[in-house]
Formats: structure tokens, C-alpha cells, sequence
């Protein structure tokens, strides 16, 4: 369907052999990404690598990413970190669950993937008190915020007075000031305990992604690459990697709270492999293929990004027999095709066992399942976000048995969009300890 949003022509895709001609057979046509005023202000003039230009200065930046930060090998270094905050988040609910309070589940999965991410990415904890902690949180909320509005200016420059006169424009330079201000602060510290390191002599095992960046900075030739992009790249991480990420365990769970014989299975799986050992490892997760099935399930039904991430074409192109012009905007409508049931048998309906005797994935093969994009500018981020999705599930239903709070017999499945596709209301739940 060609529409046109004020000046710019925009593309929607709504089928899978539509989404595999633009993302495969025309994948190099549709690299490129629209301009928004927006990330220009919050993002370095868009110097971060979900919304730069296609072109050399995008490819350095992806494959330092994709080489250095989101690789398997760097992924997997990272099982402590997420070990640890899951069973941090089982003791956090603990403390709830003796009360019988209901639980704001959304709430949980936020903050424990903000952890995750901190430490991995910042090297530690930004949130419940400390130095900068709140500070940080509260800057991050309001750039994921900025981040996902339209400015309108974007589709009618000629309207873009308004978007001065709403304060908006003012509010992300704000915001991204501020945030420079903070990263300027982590940079540094991160500098004074290198050297620190350096001189005593240690070596620290794990390196948080500034160490890394720091590293190939210092190694870097024949590239443009500074302290301005590094800072860019650092924010993608949470704008890309944060909402996503966490809004897939929120719609996991509305959905199992909904339906207690898909949870009664998750759990005997998760409790067969763990025992009564305690905390799971990522070593566990290896045995769970219904973790995994109610997890692809779910982004199938509620992808975080259902229209994915804007793409624009760079040069004119016949589609389907239709002129396509350059400059094009396409939004690939990820949910329609995910529902389509040409491809879907009760596509509406949540069965994960769909995916238990099937090959089909998210890796950006099978387009009629694409939450995470394909080709070029496909989310490098899958093994991080599923790394982090399928411990902090499985440790949440191996330790509780859950229950919809006595307030909210129904689970709303009411959506609101903000950088990725959330609950519109926080969800709840009352937690009663299995092991005890
Ligand atoms: C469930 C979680 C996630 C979902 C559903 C998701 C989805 C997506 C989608 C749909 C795109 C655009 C793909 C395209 O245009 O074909 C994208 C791009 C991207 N994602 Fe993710 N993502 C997730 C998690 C992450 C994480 C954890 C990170 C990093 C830590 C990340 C980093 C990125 C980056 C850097 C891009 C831009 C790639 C480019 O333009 O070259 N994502 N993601």
C-alpha cells in the first residue's frame, strides 16, 4: 500500500513475499534510513547505527558492533551479569510475595533489564539510589520518550515551526546535553581505572562495552572513529536494546497469566531440567525448548517493533509493477505478516507448539516472521535480547507460582506505543514462592 504522510511517500508491507523482496532480493535499494530531527538532536546528527545514513561511516559502526559488542562469544561472557540480576530480581520479589501485594510485573522487567544492560554496557548498576543513578534513569525515560514521538516537521518541513513551538525540539536538546554531560562521566572514570589497572597491573576478565570501545579506539586505523561515536553507539544500546527487550517478557507473561496450561507446561519443563538446585544457569536454558517456543510465540503475536524500524530507498525501483520513487519510505507492517493466515494456522491464537517440530525462526530467513528485521540492517542485537528474555522468564516461573491479582481478574491486553509496543497498563500479579 503507497501512502503518503504529508511530502514523503511511504511504503507499507504487509505480506511476506512483500517483506522478502524489499529486505532481500532489494535489501541494498531499501538500506537506507529516514532523517529524523529527532535522533539528530538526541543522537549525535543520527551518528549512532540504527539511524545513520547507509553508507561507510554506517558500515564501520555496525560491524564494530556486530564484531566487537553483540558477537555470540561477547554475548555469552556476559552470562554472570545476567545470572546474577535474575537472581537478584528473585529476591527483590520475594520480599513482595510475603506481603501478598500485587506485583508490578512491568515495573520488575524494566528495571531488571535496565540493570542488565547498565552492566553490561556501563560497567555497573544505574538505578535505586548511589551517585548518578537517579539522574540517569530519569534521563533515559525521557529520551526513550522523545525518541518515539513523530515530529511532524519530519513529513511537513513547513510545519516544523510547530514542533519549536511544543517545546519539544528544546526538551531532547535538553535531554541530550545531559546525557552527554553523564557518558562524558562514565568515559572518564572508565579511562582513570584503565590506567589505574594498567600500572597495578590487573586484568579484569570482563570488559563492560566502554572497556571495549575504549580498546578499539586506541586500535582503530583508517576510520573515523571518536569519542562522539562511541557515545552514540552507547545510546543505541539502551534506545534499541532496553523497551524491546523488556516489553517481550511483559507480553510473555500477560499471555501464560492468561492461559495457566501454557504456564503449568512452561514451568514443569523449566522445573524438570533445574530441580530444586536454585538458581538457573544459562547452562539450563540449553534443555528448554518450550522457554524458547513461548518466547518466539510471543514476538510472533506482539512484536516490540510491529512496523519495524523505518527504512527509506535510495534510488527509483519497480515493485510488484508498481513505481517506487526514491527517497521512499517503507514500514514493514511485521505484525500483519506474522498473522497473516496464509501463513498461520489460528494465527490470533497463542500456541507456542507451533514452533516446537518447526525450523522456523527469527534470524531474518523466514519472512513470515521477521520481529528482529532481515538483511543489511537486521537487529544484531538477537542473542543479547534472547539471552536476557529467556533467563529472566524461566527464573520468574521456576521460583513462583502466579496468580492475577485479586484487583485485575482479567489481564488487559490494551497496547500503547512508546519506542517499542507496551502494555498499556502496568501488568499485575500476586507471587507465591514454589521452594519454600
Ligand atoms: C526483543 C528485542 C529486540 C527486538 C524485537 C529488536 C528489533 C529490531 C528491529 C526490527 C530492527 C530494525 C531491523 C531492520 O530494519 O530490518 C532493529 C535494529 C537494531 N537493533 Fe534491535 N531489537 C531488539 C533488541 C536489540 C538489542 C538488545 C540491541 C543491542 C543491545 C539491539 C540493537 C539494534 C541496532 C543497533 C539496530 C540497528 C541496526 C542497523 O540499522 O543497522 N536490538 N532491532
Amino acid at each position: 500500500m503507497l501512502l503518503h504522510f504529508g511530502n514523503v511517500p511511504v511504503l507499507v508491507v504487509s505480506s511476506a513475499d512483500m517483506a522478502e523482496e524489499v529486505m532481500k532480493t532489494h535489501d541494498l535499494v531499501f538500506s537506507n534510513r529516514p532523517r529524523r530531527k529527532m535522533s539528530d538532536i538526541l543522537l549525535y546528527d543520527s551518528k549512532d547505527i540504527a539511524n545513520s545514513a547507509y553508507g561507510e561511516y554506517w558500515r564501520q559502526m555496525r560491524s564494530l558492533a556486530v564484531l566487537h559488542l553483540l558477537s555470540n562469544k561477547r554475548v555469552q561472557s556476559y552470562s554472570r551479569v545476567r545470572e546474577e540480576e535474575a537472581a537478584r530480581m528473585v529476591e527483590t520479589i520475594k520480599e513482595f510475595a510475603s506481603s501478598s501485594v500485587p506485583l508490578n510485573l512491568s515495573e520488575i522487567f524494566s528495571g531488571v533489564t535496565n540493570d542488565i544492560v547498565c552492566r553490561i554496557a556501563l560497567g555497573r548498576r544505574y538505578r535505586g539510589g548511589g551517585e548518578g543513578c537517579n539522574k540517569f534513569q530519569e534521563l533515559l525515560l525521557e529520551f526513550g520518550e522523545l525518541l518515539g514521538t513523530i515530529s511532524i516537521g519530519d513529513y511537513i518541513p513547513w510545519l516544523s515551526w510547530l514542533n519549536k513551538i511544543d517545546g519539544s525540539y528544546k526538551r531532547a536538546s535538553r535531554v541530550a546535553k545531559r546525557l552527554d554531560e553523564f557518558l562524558d562521566q562514565v568515559i572518564a572514570e572508565h579511562v582513570g581505572s584503565c590506567k589505574r589497572k594498567e600500572q597495578e597491573g590487573l586484568t579484569d576478565n570482563v570488559d563492560d562495552f566502554v572497556d571495549v570501545l575504549l580498546s578499539v579506539t586506541s586500535n582503530a586505523v583508517g576510520f573515523e572513529f571518536d569519542t562522539i561515536t562511541m557515545k552514540a553507539i552507547l545510546l543505541d544500546m539502551f534506545a534499541a536494546g532496553t523497551d524491546t527487550t523488556y516489553t517481550v517478557l511483559e507480553w510473555a507473561m500477560a499471555e501464560l497469566l492468561k492461559r495457566p496450561a501454557v504456564m503449568h507446561k512452561l514451568q514443569d519443563e523449566v522445573r524438570t531440567v533445574v530441580g530444586n538446585r536454585g538458581n538457573i544457569t544459562e547452562q539450563d536454558l540449553v534443555h528448554m525448548n518450550y522457554l524458547k517456543a513461548v518466547i518466539k510465540e510471543t514476538l510472533r503475536l506482539h512484536p516490540s517493533l510491529p512496523v519495524l524500524v523505518p527504512r527509506e530507498s535510495t534510488k527509483g525501483i519497480k515493485l510488484n509493477g508498481y513505481d517506487i520513487e526514491a527517497g521512499t519510505q517503507v514500514l514493514v507492517n511485521a505484525w500483519a505478516v506474522a498473522t497473516d493466515p496464509k501463513c498461520w494456522d489460528q494465527p490470533l491464537e497463542f500456541k507456542p507448539e507451533r514452533f516446537l517440530n518447526s525450523s522456523v525462526d527469527f534470524k531474518g530467513c523466514d519472512f513470515q516472521f521477521i520481529p528482529f528485521g532481515a538483511g543489511r540492517r537486521g537487529c544484531p542485537g538477537v542473542q543479547f535480547a534472547t539471552a536476557v528474555d529467556e533467563i529472566v522468564l524461566a527464573t520468574l516461573v521456576h521460583h513462583f507460582d502466579w496468580d492475577l491479582s485479586a484487583a485485575s481478574k482479567e489481564v488487559d491486553m490494551s497496547e500503547t506505543h512508546g519506542l517499542a509496543l507496551h502494555l498499556k497498563s502496568p501488568l499485575l500479579a500476586i507471587a507465591t514462592p514454589y521452594y519454600e
